[in-house]
């Protein structure tokens, strides 16, 4: 597809290429936004230190994650419903990713099912979003098919006790549709349908279990017999528990500004994060990333790997497997030249160092300015002394 050489064209040209549901479904964050806007914001905030003289010729993005390599710190985040975007959906994301060699999370909620998508891509690796049903041994059988089909690990989602409240589809009153499902699910669990408002968080409400507490995690990790990271974690307090309950992993996420609105931005969180478990466990992040410089940022505060969301629907939506496949390289070609500029050759070159808030150059400039200032009156005020003595 020519032309579109940012994130930025592609989701302008989704907008135009699906239905106004779809594309709002895809897009909306909850309430007044204010999350999913920071999300943007608050990476455009941070600045990247270069160091030059680095000898950066030969440049490697690869990473390793629970022992697979993957050819950059890079992957897909769990979306739902992605037969919205293309026919193909999730079969089709999925194999852009194999193609490029890069993590795949399918979601609970998808319109491919776990089968459909192992088939797909057996030999790549892959990861399960797990939504916990208030029915659990509904919620274990889904577990052990994602298990049986390849999975390499659960990602369970702790941020949705409840949904959030997406304006556009409570207008819309958003259903799936016709002729689409949620594809792992049978009967009335398998249909999205919206009467009066947003059928999602009728069904979300019916469905989903908002008992759910820490030992719960416990629970999922001794039926899976599979490495579990929870997602949608945006407090130091809460990661240090998470690890205490034996996770492999952190997924610092706000659900893209689609659950709490006014939670801060992931990119704020990170660094708090990193520091208090950073060196006992993995830590993904997702939430804003549109662009190299962003993974460049959350790598330099401390994430193993960055994931995108909406970038990769709007791939799908534009042009299938070939479209996301377009993303990841505009991505990929992004993050390599930031890392050639800023001095990085791997991605263990790149350090907290190499990240500042622009309000240190702020901050710096006011404290010079001040002391010049200081300085200037004192000078006068000797002048004015030496005129009374
Ligand atoms: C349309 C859409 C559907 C989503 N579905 C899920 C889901 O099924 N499970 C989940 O854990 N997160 C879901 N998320 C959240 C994403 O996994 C991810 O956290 C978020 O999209 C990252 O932000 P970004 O879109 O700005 O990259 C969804 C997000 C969007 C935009
Ligand atoms: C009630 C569960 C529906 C989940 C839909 C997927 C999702 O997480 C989203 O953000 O949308």
């Amino acid at each position: 597809m020519s032309g579109l050489v940012s994130i930025e064209d592609f989701e302008d040209r989704a907008a135009a290429s699906i239905p106004q549901e779809a594309f709002d479904y895809y897009q909306s964050g909850a309430d007044d936004e204010q999350t999913r806007q920071l999300n943007r914001s608050s990476y455009e905030r941070l600045r990247i230190r270069p160091r030059m003289l680095q000898n950066v010729s030969n440049r490697d993005m690869k990473v390793k994650l629970f022992g697979e390599e993957y050819a950059m710190p890079i992957g897909i985040s769990p979306t739902a419903f992605q037969k919205m975007a293309h026919p193909e959906g999730e079969v089709a994301n999925a194999r852009a990713a194999a193609n490029r060699k890069l993590l795949f999370t399918l979601s609970t909620l998808s319109n491919s099912s776990i089968e459909e998508v192992a088939d797909a891509v057996p030999k790549s690796p892959k990861w399960f979003q797990l939504y916990i049903y208030k029915e659990r041994k509904l919620t274990e059988r889904i577990v052990q098919r994602a298990k049986k089909a390849g999975f390499k690990a659960i990602v369970v989602t702790v941020d949705s006790p409840l949904f959030g409240k997406r304006r556009a589809d409570i207008r819309n009153r958003f259903s799936l549709p016709p002729g689409l499902k949620a594809a792992n699910l049978e009967g009335e669990q398998a249909i999205i349908q919206g009467k009066d408002g947003s059928g999602l968080s009728q069904y979300g409400e019916q469905q989903l279990d908002p008992s759910l507490v820490w030992d719960d995690i416990r629970w999922l990790i001794k039926i899976s017999e599979l490495p579990v990271l929870v997602k949608g974690i945006l407090t130091k307090e809460d990661a240090e528990i998470a690890v205490s309950k034996g996770v492999s992993g952190i997924w610092v996420s706000n659900h893209g500004g689609r659950q709490l609105d006014s939670a801060p931005a992931t990119i704020e969180v990170l660094p708090e994060i990193v520091a208090a478990v950073g060196d006992q466990t993995t830590i993904i992040v997702d939430g804003g990333v549109r662009n190299g410089k962003d993974v460049f940022k959350a790598l330099g505060l401390g994430a193993n790997m960055v994931m995108i969301g909406r970038p990769a629907l709007w791939g799908l939506a534009v042009n299938g497997q070939q479209g996301v496949e377009q993303v990841l390289d505009i991505l990929r070609d992004e993050l390599d030249t930031t890392m050639a500029l800023a001095g990085c050759q791997r991605v263990a070159d790149i350090t907290r160092l190499h990240v500042i808030h622009e309000e240190y150059y702020k901050e710096l400039n006011m404290k010079q300015t001040q002391v010049l200032l200081d300085m200037q009156s004192k000078d006068k005020r000797k002048g004015w002394l030496k005129g009374i003595f």
